[in-house]
């Protein structure tokens, strides 16, 4: 019995404020009419998921890079060159599924922490992802990055029916930061129970638990339609140029 129990607190035990980087990335990209999943287009020199994996192996502070890709992606083994860390999960139907089959994929040895990010965002801050990470590690509560809309807002189909007081509003960005469990448990009990989650803080939200807001920089944009490639590109190049001074 005794040997029983030392097995499963080895397998299970989380490490103290571990964390692993979790990347959906296997979605189709059908808002981008492109004839590659939108994560394989090049911009800057490299597809937009080099990109982002690039930013992320930056962060030493993460144990695995775990990327979910469709079973029948064929572009995966050209990424194992850009971090040791990084491994493979398989997607599933929606972002959530994705998500949450990457959270089983580490259930054997699971962080006290995830960080999920989108492939499509390669123009995320390292700056950004620590301030998000510091601020929900400093009060033990998970949190996103996010951005106050900075436009007038209106409600209508085919004309305004009403301007929307937009002082609480926000736009979700990734990364996403929270406890391994709680996160797990939540997008698995609130897709189990058919709730529409389209990030990670709305499972969350849904299991009533806090999300902190912490404000990131607007220009993390998720990469969607054919007229963000320009701006992409053109934020990309300038970001490798800053870097290269
Ligand atoms: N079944 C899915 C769907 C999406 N994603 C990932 O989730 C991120 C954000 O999703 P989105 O921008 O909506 O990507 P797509 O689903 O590819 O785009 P679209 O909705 O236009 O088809 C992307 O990095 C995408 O690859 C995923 O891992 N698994
Ligand atoms: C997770 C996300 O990037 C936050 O903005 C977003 O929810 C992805 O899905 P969407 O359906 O394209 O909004």
């Amino acid at each position: 019995m005794k040997h029983l129990y030392v097995f499963y607190r080895a397998n299970n035990m989380k490490n103290n404020n571990s964390i692993a980087a979790i990347v959906p990335a296997a979605g189709v990209g059908s808002r981008m009419q492109h004839s590659a999943p939108k994560q394989y287009i090049k911009l800057a020199g490299k597809t937009i998921l080099e990109h982002t994996l690039c930013k992320l192996s930056q962060l030493k502070s993460l144990s695995q890079i775990v990327v979910a890709v469709s079973q029948t992606d064929p572009f995966f083994d050209s990424l194992a060159h850009i971090d040791s860390r990084i491994l493979r999960a398989s997607g599933g139907q929606e972002r959530a599924d994705s998500v949450l089959n990457s959270l089983l994929f580490l259930e054997n040895n699971p962080p006290e922490w995830v960080l999920v990010h989108d492939a499509a965002r390669p123009l995320v801050t390292i700056n950004d992802i620590e301030t998000l990470i510091a601020h929900c590690i400093a009060d033990d509560e998970g949190g996103i990055l996010a951005s106050k809309v900075k436009d007038t807002i209106k409600r209508g189909n085919t004309h305004s029916e009403q301007t929307v007081p937009r002082d609480d509003l926000w736009q979700a960005l990734t990364p996403q930061f929270f406890k391994y469990d709680e996160l797990k448990n939540a997008l698995q009990r609130a897709l189990c129970e058919g709730v529409t989650i389209t990030d990670e803080a709305s499972a969350i939200e849904w299991a009533n638990k806090p999300v902190k807001l912490i404000a990131g920089r607007s220009d993390n944009i998720k990469i969607t339609t054919p007229e963000d490639l320009d701006l992409a590109g053109f934020l990309l190049n300038k970001q490798q140029n800053e870097q290269a001074l």
